[in-house]
Order: structure tokens, then sequence, then C-alpha cells
């Protein structure tokens, strides 16, 4: 038996009533010079703990004996002007710096006030040892759009105790969603209560920036507020949506997020519109190549490309396990607009099987050497595409079954949070995505360029001259 039992977590003490004490006959005097000294070790230990309630007061009560009200009035003038100030004139680091952290301290109160009754009625209190043991709500952290919890769990406790009841945490703190996810430590977990909806308006293109960064572009805006970046080194990225779902304003986000290096010369995007070059033909000027009608010239493009792959790994053998791109050694993008209409609705079955061929050959081996495929999608099932599962990335805008949901972003992903099928049609761009080292899925909205703004980003960025069905001018 050990000698002392542990368990992490906040104890509920007993009422004092329900202890039997034994009864000794003090002194009224006693009793109270007793209260009075405890009362004011508590007023002090008080005052230190919550230093920033205590630390103004003192300096207003203060000025006010010093000064009369004309001090402390004049000191709260005098901050909420340089507040003003700050605000007007520089807002991001004023709510960085001033308003973001006081809110911050002022939901930390409100969510202890609730934190007991919230985590007994969750199920995510304990009990141990004839106690009540709850998590510790350790810190809280505010942006415009969501409040991050982090939670110190109670021994035995996982992250996925408060995943399953995460609906039921963003009702009981009058929150519109809640996400749950790993903390930084093995005990902590981090609850995400989201209050706003930043996805509801269109997103805006992000800059243009003169050399991409590849392993972080910027291509929409995440539901806690923060940007969502691609890796697109060492990756393949499949977009999956139903019709109208915004397939395209994920082409047309990132193809903006490398602009830059299109200009330079750094990257060389070559392009494939099944669809008659409706979706991709405005940026022409951008692309390579370009292929959208016959597809036999889209089949000899990939077998070209499955060449310059398998030239350019013959000369990195040995020397690198990730190609750099420069202008001399650029990084090649192939953007497929719609992927079943090459591996599936095609009749001409000697051109699928070429196409097929060399899309499976550039899918497995070109990752490391600087050929990534960014295909879209409409339908997930195997029978439209067989090498799904060799997209390490997926994007799912809306689908339009329960079902497609697991298929695109992988088993579990709707349980764990991807409601894409609940996606609204009045939400195009919207989708789910799986960041990097964190299984829940997060809701983005990718960035939307309109016909003028894609008119403009080619005519601004675009040095190549691609002509239709593969060829280059
Ligand atoms: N990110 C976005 N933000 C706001 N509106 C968008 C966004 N993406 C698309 N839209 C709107 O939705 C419409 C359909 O988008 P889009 O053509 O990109 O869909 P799609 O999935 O490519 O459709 P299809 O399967 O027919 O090719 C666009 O005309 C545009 O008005």
């Amino acid at each position: 038996m050990p000698l002392v039992n542990v368990i992490r977590g906040e104890r509920i003490e007993p009422a004092p009533f329900n202890i039997r004490t034994p009864y000794i006959k003090v002194p009224l005097w006693l009793l109270l010079a007793g209260w009075t000294v405890k009362a004011s070790v508590r007023l002090v230990v008080l005052a230190v703990r919550h230093w920033h309630v205590s630390g103004p007061a003192l300096l207003l009560g203060w000025l006010y004996l010093r000064y009369g009200w004309a001090g402390p009035v004049g000191l709260v003038g005098g901050v909420v002007a340089l507040a003003v100030g700050w605000c007007l004139g520089h807002r991001p680091t004023f709510e960085r710096f001033a308003w973001y952290p006081v809110l911050s301290r002022w939901r930390r109160w409100s969510y202890r006030r609730q934190w007991l009754p919230a985590m007994a009625t969750a199920k995510l209190s304990v009990s141990f040892d004839g106690q009540t043991v709850v998590p510790v709500l350790k810190r809280v952290r505010c942006n415009g759009v969501a409040d991050e919890l982090t939670v110190r769990m109670v021994t035995g406790q996982i992250p996925d105790d408060f995943a399953k009841v995460s609906e039921r945490l963003a009702h009981t703190f009058g929150a519109r969603a809640s996400r749950v996810s790993a903390g930084s430590r093995p005990d902590l977990v981090t609850v995400t209560l989201l209050r706003g909806d930043p996805l509801t308006e269109t997103v805006a293109p992000f800059p243009v920036v003169p050399v991409p960064d590849f392993t972080a572009l910027p291509l929409a805006r995440r539901e806690d507020g923060e940007t969502y970046t691609l890796r697109l080194f060492g990756t393949q990225v499949l977009v999956v949506g139903a019709t109208d779902a915004g397939k395209g304003s994920v082409i047309w986000s990132l193809l903006q997020s490398l602009a830059g290096g299109i200009a330079s010369g750094l990257v060389r995007v070559w392009a494939f519109d099944p669809k008659g070059g409706m979706e991709l033909g405005a940026g022409l000027p951008l692309f390579a190549r370009f292929a959208c009608e016959d597809f036999k010239a889209m089949a000899d493009m990939l077998e070209e490309a499955v060449a310059t792959m398998r030239e350019r790994t013959a000369r990195l053998r040995g020397k690198t396990r990730q190609h750099v791109p420069t202008v001399a050694d650029p990084l090649y993008v192939i953007v497929i607009d719609e992927l079943a209409a090459l591996t599936a609705y095609l009749t001409d079955r000697q051109t699928k099987d070429r196409i097929k061929a060399a899309l499976g050959v550039l899918l497995t081996q070109g990752r490391a050497v600087g050929v990534h495929v960014v295909a879209c999608l409409q339908d997930p099932r195997k029978e439209v595409l067989p090498f799904r599962d060799l997209f390490p990335t997926r994007i799912g805008l809306r689908l339009t079954e329960e079902a497609h949901v697991d298929l695109t972003l992988g088993e579990g992903a709707r349980d764990r949070g991807a409601l894409c099928d609940r996606i609204p049609r009045s939400a195009p761009g919207v989708a789910y995505v799986v960041l990097d080292g964190d299984p829940t899925p997060m809701r983005v909205r990718f960035s939307y360029l309109d016909d003028d703004a894609i008119t403009e980003l080619a005519h601004d960025y675009g040095r190549l001259r691609a002509v239709p069905n593969g060829g280059v001018a």
C-alpha cells in the first residue's frame, strides 16, 4: 500500500461543518484576536495574488488622499486618452499588448466562476479517495474570435475525454463551437472556444511576396483567426469539393501565394483544365504549360513531367534528400482542375492508362525533387480516384455525403469534427484541413480572387506565354 496517495488536479474541500471538531472552550477576546489576524493575513495574500487589482486601487486611493478627486480622475482620464490614442494610431499592437491581455484576465476570472459546475456536469471531475478532483484552468488567452484555455488534466485523463464533450463545453461557456487539442505537455489540453465566426465574410487575397516560403504559403483564414498556411515542400495536395464548393478559390489562392516565384522563374506551373479552360484560362501568362482540351497533349505533358523528374532525381541522387528550387532548377507545380476527367471519365482507354501511369509516378516520386501535384476532384471514391492515398495533404470543401468526409480527410475525420457535408452552399471556399501534428480538423476559408483580381495577377506576375494544349510560345 502506498504511503501517500497523490493525484493531480484541484480538490474540492468538504464543507467545514461536515467535520466533527473537538470541543474546546476559548475566551471571546482570543477568538476575536485570532479571527482578526487570520483575516489580515488573508487580505495581504489576496492583495499580493491579485496585484493587478490591488496595485491600481492603492494608487488611486493614494492619489485621492493626496490630491482629492482630481488625482484619480486625472490618472484614469490620462490612461483612457493614451489607450484611445494607441488604438487609433496602431490598432494591431494595441490589441496584442494591451486589449487582449486585459480581456484574457477578465475572461479567466469569468471562466473560473463557472469552472466547477462546468467540469462536474461535463463529467470531467473525478472522485478520488473520498474527494472530488477537477481539472485546473491554467491559462486563458484571447484573440478577436476565440479564447484558448490551457487546462491541466486530472491524472488518468486524456485530451479525448475533453474532445468527447467539446460541444457541451461550448454551450456551457456560451461559445459558438469548441475545438480540443493536445497541449504543449502530456498533462495539458488546449480547449479553444470560438466566439465569433471570422469565416462568414469573403477572405481577401493575401499579399504577394517576391520569394514565396514554400514551407508556409498563406492560403486561407482559419476559424481561430490565424492564417492557414500550406507546406508545399514534400507533399502532394488533393482538393475535394462538390460543384461550386470553391475548388477554384483554392487553386487561385495557391497561385497568388506563388506569384512572386512565378515572376522570378523560381516556380513553373503546368496547368491542366480538362473542362475546356473555363477555370484556369484567365491565368494563361502565369503558366509555363497549359492544356485544356486535348487529352493526348495532357498525357504527353504528364510524361514529360515524369522525364524531367527522373532526370532531376538522377542528378540529385546521393547529394540531397530535398530539392531546393533555383531559377535554373525551378519548383514544378502541376495544377489539375478536374482530376476525374483524366482518371475516370475519359473514354480513350489508352490515353487514360498513360495519364494514370504518369500521375502514379509523379505522386510517388515527385515530392522530394520539387515536382508537386495540386489536384481538384468532386467525388473522392476509389473508383474515381484510385491513388487517393498518394496525396499526403487533403483539403475537404463542401461535400455532398457524410461518407465522403472520411474518404477525403482520412478515417475518423468526421468524428473528430470535420463536418464538410454540413458546410452551407452559401459559404463557398470554406473547408476543413488537417494541420501538421494536430489530428483535430481545422475549419478555414480560402481567399477569393474575382475575375478582375485574376486578370491583374496574371498581368502583374505572368511572364510566360503558354499556348493551349500543352505548348509554350
Ligand atoms: N473562397 C471563396 N469566397 C467567396 N466566394 C467564393 C469562394 N470560392 C468560390 N466562391 C464563389 O462560388 C462560386 C463557385 O466557385 P468555384 O467555381 O471556385 O467552385 P468549384 O468548386 O470550382 O465549382 P466547379 O466544380 O463547378 O468547378 C464562384 O463563382 C464564387 O462566386
